[in-house]
């Protein structure tokens, strides 16, 4: 794989109403291209302010420059919302990777889960109530969650676009492109200190590798250093660096399931060796947990229309992959090898 491999689409052209329907069909077709052949490409022009990109990775950044002892004060709740590292950093205050996440209570869960489910239970840890979200509380400041909500606001239109020109070059049904529309949102500031030469050397990693699981997530990296990887169909890694301005999208494994595997849930992982540290603020959209994700109509063979199963929910894949993806242990890399996408 090579640099230039990695589509670079550019959306004002979908977006703009002075484009002509051929104009907007090439986008989409673009866009439909990298999620089957890649599962991840570079989307620019996208129509989400750059100072507000900036703004909300400057916030992240002032987060993780507090002490452990303040960061600590918004320690992740029941409900996964809030502060976490994946080291106990009391003697160091060093870590690998840290996150500030977020569910803005922009999005209702409506999963019939019931609230008072035992809470030790995994499903009791899945938000039920819109008023269950993103506690005053959990938040560091209101301007941290002012500004959240108006950038993941954006993404949210922006998805929108990108979900409708997805339908567009599928030919979707109304019903099929409604329910891709149907989405909520996740947001992740994700801190990452440099991994030290030595460990490196040794393989560590500091955000192991995993599939989102959701639909589409938008990254907006920090710009100074190629730490993002993505694992080829052969298992080699290639890293996919920061073009300033442009989003990272990446397929998530509801999607692939959607679309009876057309989509690519693409491989990724961080290793973050640079002088500097990083933050890459991250939207994950996904279904409702009550979203069906089997295999819209489109996608289904004739032969596969004829087995009667219970629908698969959203919610359950969420809980099926909640471990994976909160495994964010330094581990031995299994192929170090590495090049540029
Ligand atoms: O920080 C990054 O570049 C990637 C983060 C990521 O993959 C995630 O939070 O799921
Ligand atoms: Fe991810």
């Amino acid at each position: 794989m090579t640099v230039s491999s990695l589509p670079v689409i550019d959306f004002g052209a979908y977006l703009s109403s002075d484009s002509s329907a051929e104009e907007r069909k090439a986008v989409a077709y673009a866009i439909d291209k990298a999620c089957s052949q890649h599962g991840i490409f570079y989307l620019v022009n996208h129509g989400v302010p750059q100072e507000l990109c900036d703004k909300v990775r400057a916030l992240g950044r002032n987060f993780f420059q507090l002490s452990m002892e303040e960061k600590r004060k918004y320690g992740a709740d029941s409900l996964v919302r809030g502060y976490w590292s994946n080291s106990d950093t009391s003697q160091t205050n060093q870590t690998h990777v840290e996150t500030i996440v977020f569910h803005p209570p922009v999005h209702c869960y409506d999963n019939g889960l019931s609230p008072d489910a035992d809470p030790a239970s995994a499903s009791a840890r899945l938000p039920t109530a819109p008023d269950a979200l993103g506690e005053q509380g959990s938040w560091p400041s209101e301007e941290f969650r002012a500004l959240t909500e108006e950038y993941t606001n954006h993404i949210l239109q922006l998805n929108k676009h990108v979900v409708d020109s997805i339908a567009d070059s599928l030919e979707l049904a109304d019903a099929s492109r409604n329910r891709l529309q149907k989405a909520v949102s996740y947001v992740g500031f994700n801190g990452y200190n440099v991994l030290a030469q030595t460990g490196v050397g040794k393989g560590e990693i500091s955000l192991a590798a995993h599939a989102d699981t959701g639909c589409l997530t938008f990254l907006n990296q920090d710009s100074d250093s190629v730490s993002l990887q993505i694992q080829d169909r052969d298992g080699m890694w290639h890293g996919v660096p920061p073009i300033p301005g442009a989003f990272v999208v990446n397929v998530g494994s509801a999607f692939n399931r959607l679309t009876g595997g057309r989509y690519i849930d693409v491989q990724h992982r961080v290793v973050h060796c640079s002088e500097k540290s990083r933050v890459c603020v991250v939207v994950f959209v996904t279904p409702p947990f009550d979203g069906c994700i089997d295999p819209l109509p489109e996608f289904v063979t004739a032969s596969e229309d004829s087995i009667s199963h219970t629908p698969k929910l959203y919610g359950d894949l969420h809980l099926e992959h909640e471990d994976v993806y909160n495994e964010v242990e330094v581990v031995a890399l299994s192929n170090p090898a590495t090049s540029h996408v």
